[in-house]
């Protein structure tokens, strides 16, 4: 697929230059096919305008005319080489040529890429709580962009979110169309087509609503399929509000899975989720890790949370090592997996929307410069070769690409590298911990995913927020548990 990727995404953005380059020069020859045309018609009009009372009157005045006998033989002799020459050039053949020819040598999006740009929004707007009208207009999150959307755009989304079981977000984006399709100086759509979407998709909701309610009446409702009560009671936008303006916030020891959702969508929105007292322990500090490696430029080292012990390392790579790592990665990227529902192997899952590579340490001689770096940062063993961690991988997100939160139990602790600063969203965020890390162009987010007993640390529950604007490229270093029996005990938190 290529929604799920920033750097295929602009490769799909090239491609459609390609066609648009062919598109704008048929449509020149065209119209100076039709100027042509059109001249020679224009040049005829002079005749016409000889009025007669009938048929013979009018030849007679224009034949025994000696200027219109002149032009007659011109037109017809000379212009009409030239009108017959562009009748019989094919402009259409030669571009429907070119245009296979660009569609061979590259990949044009398909259903699937269609519908994950969609889900994409629909996601961006859950999380971001973006407010549907400034959406459509281009407002993204207090950025004015200029993409907009058509009352036909908002059609399609409230189809897609409607398919999806999305009841609550379809009928949201069908009003919206309905907004859109009485406005639109260029119509896309006229307001009465769209009205009856708005009152299927408002009847499924309510149905489908009742009948939740009516099997299990304590059922927490996803807020992007149902809203609480019938749309029939109470309009979707004085629900939405009520929605946003009624939400609480729960981080510490008791906290549900709703509560590990909403908190997460929170710190995406980058919301302080930490009373008073545990952001006054949060210190920033340099260090140099007792290592002679660090003296001259010792670490920024910031703590972003306590408990669990989340840190990030400032400035760790240098633009230059960004630059590589993306180029080694660019051709490697493939379609990230998650570990399939069994337990057993992979498989390509919409909670995890990015393409990612694996980078042998063979392949740059950066790669053993880094994994040394890292070993002396977090005081770990990070040797790929010893089986000490994993390769180095970078991952790359597209528009709305995210990672759902989950663990990494599997490895003891996880270096987060960031190789550029994105615009809007992107944050890696930790709902039980109540924080969520910026990311910050060089800087590394670390934090163990395994206690010192070596048990599983639930509080370390993680995930991508979805990229609003940008581009996100992060490089992951998963460290092993069976290598770091001597180590940790001198390593970064000495109250632990
Ligand atoms: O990209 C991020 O911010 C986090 C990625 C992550 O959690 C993972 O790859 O396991
Ligand atoms: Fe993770």
């Amino acid at each position: 697929d290529m929604f799920s990727a920033s750097a295929d995404l602009a490769n799909t953005f090239r491609l459609e230059q390609q066609v648009v380059n062919v598109l704008g020069e048929l449509v020149a020859q065209t119209e100076a096919k039709l100027g042509i045309i059109r001249q020679y018609l224009k040049d005829y009009e002079s005749v016409v305008e000889e009025k007669a009372a009938s048929e013979e009157e009018f030849m007679e005045r224009v034949a025994g005319n000696p200027i219109h006998a002149y032009r007659l033989m011109k037109r017809l002799y000379f212009d009409w080489q030239t009108v017959e020459k562009e009748i019989k050039t094919d402009n259409w053949r030669n571009a429907l040529r070119r245009l296979e020819q660009v569609r061979m040598g590259a990949k044009f999006p398909k259903e699937e890429d269609f519908f994950g740009a969609a889900q994409a929004l629909v996601r961006l707007q859950d999380t971001y709580e973006l407010n549907m009208t400034q959406l459509a207009r281009g407002n993204l999150w207090g950025r004015q962009t200029r993409a907009e959307l058509t009352a036909q755009d908002c059609l399609f989304m409230g189809k897609h979110a409607f398919n999806a079981g999305a009841y609550a977000r379809a009928v949201e984006w069908f009003e919206e169309s309905y907004i859109l399709a009485g406005q639109e100086n260029n119509r896309t759509l006229r307001q009465d087509q769209v009205m009856e979407f708005i009152q299927h998709a408002i009847n499924m909701h309510d149905d489908t609503l009742q009948q939740t309610k009516k099997r299990h009446p304590m059922a927490v409702l996803s807020h992007t399929n149902s809203f609480r009560l019938p749309l029939k009671e109470k309009p979707a936008g004085v629900q939405r509000s009520e929605i946003i303006r009624s939400r609480k916030y729960n981080v510490g020891k008791h906290i549900t899975d709703q509560d590990d959702a909403t908190n997460f969508n929170a710190l995406c929105r980058g919301e302080t989720l930490l009373n008073d007292k545990l952001l006054a322990q949060l210190k920033c500090w340099y260090d140099s890790r007792r290592q002679p490696y660090f003296l001259l430029m010792p670490i920024k080292i910031e703590q972003n949370s306590m408990e669990p012990a989340i840190y990030t390392f400032h400035d760790v790579l240098s633009d230059d090592e960004i630059e590589t790592i993306k180029e080694l990665a660019k051709p490697l990227l493939a379609r990230s997996m998650v570990q399939g529902k069994t337990g057993v192997g992979h498989e390509v899952s919409n909670v995890r929307t990015s393409k990612t590579a694996w980078l042998p340490e063979g392949l740059h001689p950066l790669l053993n410069r880094l994994t040394r770096r890292i070993s002396l940062i977090t005081g770990l063993k990070t040797n790929p070769i010893r089986d000490e961690a994993e390769l180095l991988q970078v991952a790359n997100y597209g528009i709305g690409g995210h990672y759902a939160p989950h663990h990494d139990y599997l490895m003891k602790g996880k270096a987060d590298f960031e190789l550029n600063d994105v615009e809007r969203g992107g944050s890696t965020a930790f709902p039980r911990a109540g924080v969520a890390v910026k990311p910050v162009r060089g800087g590394a987010a670390f934090w163990f995913n395994l206690k010192r007993s070596g048990k599983p640390d639930p509080f370390t529950l993680h995930g991508a927020c979805p990229v609003l604007l940008g581009h996100k490229w992060v490089s992951n270093k998963w460290i092993r548990e069976t290598a770091q029996t001597f180590n940790r005990r001198c390593t970064l938190d000495a109250n632990e």
